[in-house]
């Protein structure tokens, strides 16, 4: 499936662009050479001179291509990009990565200048960067007519800013992305060969692109979004790197079924500057300190990667590196455009980002063609996505409140656990840290307290070396008369060399003298002796010549002597005088020499023993009183920074609680705004499908409702023609029941007045006894016969409410029946107390009663009530009642009144059996 390569070098390009605005307002000088198009160049040289000195300053690079300021977008493209790009098409998986200071135009290269706004993005510019024209030229060439196969274009846009990723495509900004090593099973899935490990992020959001045009649009929601954070988070973008991905799917012409991945990276990395340069305050720094953390390490991987002798490359140490793996050293086909600037005053960041660049050249990778799927994974893949969507949908539509699928409300969940995780995991640390803290705090008291004692030391030594100073003052005073001592000691010596040079002067004039007696005197007396001689010489007295001779040499070496003598004693005097008084006087500037040397080191002495005083007291200071019995404040000051602390953590917390609490209102909001959105398009939607099946059902129940309506009608006009007729009816029973109670009205008199003569017989009386229990008998066929009325009654009342007052009234008809029959038991009641009141306190046999005629007469009137069952109607008015009420409701009434006349049926027998057993002759009494 995949097809190994030869290693190669990563291909590293420069773009240099021409001074901005700020650069020639500063007049910062041009500091870097390179063709004005297209080289392979770079000269560096800071200096300002020229010729050959210039060459000797100046450094040189040389890379794959270098592009000079006049080079525009489009060759940009033409230059690195397309090459890339062909690769990516065979199947490759290719990144390209821009590095550089900021302003350097690593974004202009990357994205271009395009506007974000939905309605102006038509299609790329003459200033479009290598994405859009990526997008647009992959479409062109997927939807020529010559290529063949199928093909799918997805994308992702993700951000990473202080080691936080971001995903700038996705709609739900709270899921979080996290990076994932991926082992690629060849057994588990036929899209990577061997074993080998990527990256997944996991919550990524990917768009399959339909078109460019969609594909551009995506990119610059992605921007837009990026925008957004950059204006709110002051210079985002400068310090935030970007990876713009494209997967392609492309079918396999020569196997047909299968899907070659491959995917193109395109990085926009943060910018390289120093930010000691840009002057980061404390949080700035921290967070580009994290940058360049990234940076750092993308630079220590690229140095590592060059050093053939290095085995572990740190990959892991940062998430750019770890999201640029397979880019560095790995199986994917890498280019890299270093972006600089021409001017002196980013001189550095010139030279370091060539430097970088010129490093990244010697990094090998082995790229391979990527993976492929087969077509049915793919659609399984895809499907996988639809039902995802669909189930949303479906969550949406179907759900108030809630509008997510359980698979992914269980990813929320996971997500919220994971949160969870993390805030206790942080407790976890922040407790750590805190104990760390008290600890520090502990420390940092003790040290104070040390520091005091050391403070008390330091006074009482500042009194020893105030002491010290006196003694020092009193010590210089004595150098002082030292030096006034040998001063005088010096003169001694000089008046002594005085004396001693007299003494010479002497001697040179003892010299002299001699010499002037020898040289004058002995001469003169020489030459007077020799000319005596020579005058005597005729002389013969020789001898007393000589004899003179030596006479004048003794005088006059007796002069000679005295002379010497003279000068001897003169010098000799002059000595004694003045030596005597020199060496007393040196005697005594020796004494006061020694007397002060002495007083010194007495002084010295006194120093010394004083400060060895001070030492001992210090050390049994130290050794006594350092860190000894300063628990109580050490405890005191533990509970008062302890308390301090959970002030402060407490604090932190409630911040915490009320970010959350804030961003749930936000997020429930949010949900809700949305919900109520979709919700809206969806009821349109679903309306407008509705609307046709509305109409015709409109209709459709328009119609059945005048069909109903009609029927009603007719059924309402046939209903009242039987009602009218059920009531002529009822008003010829009511008559006939009038008359029928009339006559038994008669019959009952007629009774009476047979009971009273039956009573008044004298010739009963053998049988009164038997017909007296016989008649108790009849009495309570009386009550019972009592009943059966009253029952009738009940039933004929509630005929009448069943027709309904308005209809009775309508039709001018009363209760007829129902006043006759009360009339008709009240009589009967009359009747049977009259009865009693004859038979019972004469206590005589009571009279013979036709009780045949009574029971007939009752026979007749329950016979005629039986008969004559309640007329069936409806209610008017109740147009959807169902039938079946009406005949359960017929059905009751009318077994209700069956009971009723057959229990008065029932009770007219008992009575008729009765009668005829108690049956005497007939006699008729008038
Ligand atoms: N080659 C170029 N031709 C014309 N204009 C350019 C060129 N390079 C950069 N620019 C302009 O310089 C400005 C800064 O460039 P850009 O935003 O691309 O820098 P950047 O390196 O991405 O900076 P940052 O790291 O701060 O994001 C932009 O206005 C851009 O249009």
């Amino acid at each position: 499936m995949s097809s190994s390569a030869d290693s190669e070098k990563i291909q590293v390009f420069v773009r240099c662009r021409g001074r901005n605005a700020k650069e020639t307002s500063t007049k910062s000088a041009v500091v870097v050479q390179v063709n004005n198009d297209i080289g392979n160049e770079v000269v560096l040289n800071p200096s300002d001179e020229l010729g050959v000195s210039a060459q000797l300053n100046s450094k040189i690079y040389q890379f794959d291509k270098v592009f000079g300021p006049i080079t525009d977008q489009r060759a940009i493209f033409q230059g690195v990009a397309s090459p890339l790009f062909d690769e990516f098409l065979k199947g490759y998986n290719c990144t390209l990565l821009v590095y550089g200071m900021t302003s350097s135009g690593k974004t202009y290269t990357m994205t271009g200048e395009c506007s974000t706004l939905e309605n102006e993005i038509q299609s790329i510019g003459d200033r479009s960067g290598i994405i859009p024209r990526v997008l647009v030229k992959l479409f062109d060439v997927l939807n020529d007519a010559g290529q063949k196969g199928d093909f799918i274009v997805k994308c992702s846009f993700l951000e990473l800013y202080n080691e936080e990723l971001k995903d700038l495509l996705a709609e739900d900004s709270n899921k979080k992305l996290r990076i994932f090593d991926q082992k690629n099973e060849a057994s588990n899935s036929p899209t990577t060969p061997g074993n080998k490990s990527s990256i997944y992020i996991q919550n990524l959001e990917e768009v399959i692109l339909k078109n460019a045009d969609h594909g551009l649009r995506t990119l610059y929601k992605g921007l837009k979004l990026r925008q957004v954070a950059a204006t709110k988070m002051n210079d985002v973008s400068s310090r935030s790197h970007t990876i713009f991905t494209i997967t392609l799917f492309k079918q396999n012409h020569d196997t047909g079924e299968l899907f070659r991945i491959s995917k193109m990276n395109l990085v926009d990395l943060a910018g390289s500057e120093n930010i000691s340069r840009s002057g980061a305050l404390y949080q700035r720094a921290k967070e580009a300190g994290s940058i360049n953390q990234s940076l750092l390490t993308l630079g220590r991987v690229i140095n590592l990667l060059v050093d053939k002798t290095q085995q572990h490359i740190p990959y892991r140490e940062s998430k750019l590196t770890r999201l640029l793996q397979d880019s560095l050293g790995g199986r994917t086909k890498t280019c890299l455009i270093a972006t600089i600037s021409p001017a002196r005053i980013n001189y550095e960041e010139t030279q370091s980002t060539l430097e970088y660049a010129n490093k990244a050249k010697s990094i090998q990778n082995k790229p391979q063609i990527g993976s492929s799927v087969t077509k049915e994974f793919l659609v399984k893949e895809l499907s996988s996505e639809l039902s995802r969507v669909k189930a949303d949908l479906q969550a949406n539509r179907s759900k108030e409140g809630v509008f997510i699928d359980h698979d992914n409300y269980r990813d929320l969940m996971k997500d919220i656990q994971e949160y969870k995780t993390e805030i206790e995991e942080s407790t976890r640390s922040h407790d750590i840290v805190r104990k760390q803290n008290d600890s520090l705090r502990a420390q940092l008291s003790a040290a104070e307290n040390l520091v005091n004692d050391q403070l008390t030391v330091i006074n009482t030594l500042n009194s020893t070396v105030e002491g010290l100073h006196n003694k020092i003052d009193l010590q210089k005073e004595n150098e002082q008369n030292l030096m006034i001592s040998s001063s005088k000691f010096k003169d001694i010596v000089n008046k002594m060399n005085q004396n001693l040079l007299t003494f010479k002067v002497y001697e040179n004039q003892t010299k002299e003298t001699v010499l002037d007696v020898i040289e004058n005197s002995f001469h003169v007396m020489t030459e007077k002796i020799l000319e005596t001689i020579k005058t005597s010489s005729n002389n013969a007295n020789v001898d007393e010549d000589l004899k003179k001779i030596e006479q004048s040499q003794h005088e006059m070496v007796s002069i000679f002597q005295e002379k010497i003598f003279q000068a001897h004693e003169n010098a000799a005097k002059s000595v004694a005088i003045t030596l005597p008084q020199s060496v007393s006087e040196f005697g005594s500037s020796f004494k006061a020499l020694e007397d002060t040397l002495k007083s010194l080191i007495d002084d010295l002495n006194a120093s010394f023993s004083n400060l060895s005083r001070e030492n001992n007291e210090f050390k049994s200071a130290v050794n006594d009183n350092l860190f000894k019995n300063h628990d109580d404040i050490l405890e005191a000051a533990i509970l008062e920074t302890n308390k301090k602390i959970e002030m402060d953590t407490n604090v932190i917390l409630n911040q915490f609680v009320d970010i959350l609490r804030d961003n749930n209102v936000k997020q429930q909001k949010l949900i809700h705004d949305e919900v109520n959105a979709m919700m809206s398009n969806i009821i349109h939607a679903e309306r407008s499908h509705l609307d046709s099946a509305r109409l015709k059902w409109d209709n459709l129940t328009r119609d059945t409702i005048n069909i109903c309506d009609s029927r009603i009608e007719k059924g309402r006009i046939e209903h009242n023609k039987e009602v009218k007729n059920l009531l002529t009816k009822w008003k010829d029973l009511s008559v006939s029941v009038f008359n029928s109670a009339k006559s038994q009205e008669d019959e009952l008199k007629d009774i009476s007045t047979i009971a009273k003569t039956f009573v008044n017989d004298k010739n009963i009386g053998s049988i009164g006894k038997t017909i007296r229990g016989k008649f108790s008998e009849i009495n309570q066929m009386n009550s019972n016969l009592t009943d059966t009325l009253r029952s009738t009654k009940a039933g004929i009342e509630s005929v009448g409410e069943k027709l309904g007052t308005d209809v009775l009234k309508t039709h001018g008809t009363s209760d007829i029946g129902s006043t006759k029959i009360n009339e008709i038991l009240d009589e009967i009641e009359t009747e049977q107390t009259q009865i009693k009141k004859n038979l019972l306190p004469t206590g005589k046999t009571p009279r013979r009663v036709d009780s045949m005629k009574i029971s007939s007469k009752l026979n007749n009137y329950n016979n005629f009530n039986v008969q004559k069952s309640p007329p069936k109607f409806h209610l008017i008015g109740q147009r959807f009642n169902s039938t079946n009420g009406e005949e359960k409701e017929n059905s009751i009434g009318q077994s209700k009144r069956k009971a009723s006349n057959e229990s008065t049926i029932d009770n007219i027998n008992k009575f008729q059996r009765v009668s005829n057993e108690s049956r005497i002759p007939k006699r008729r009494f008038r």
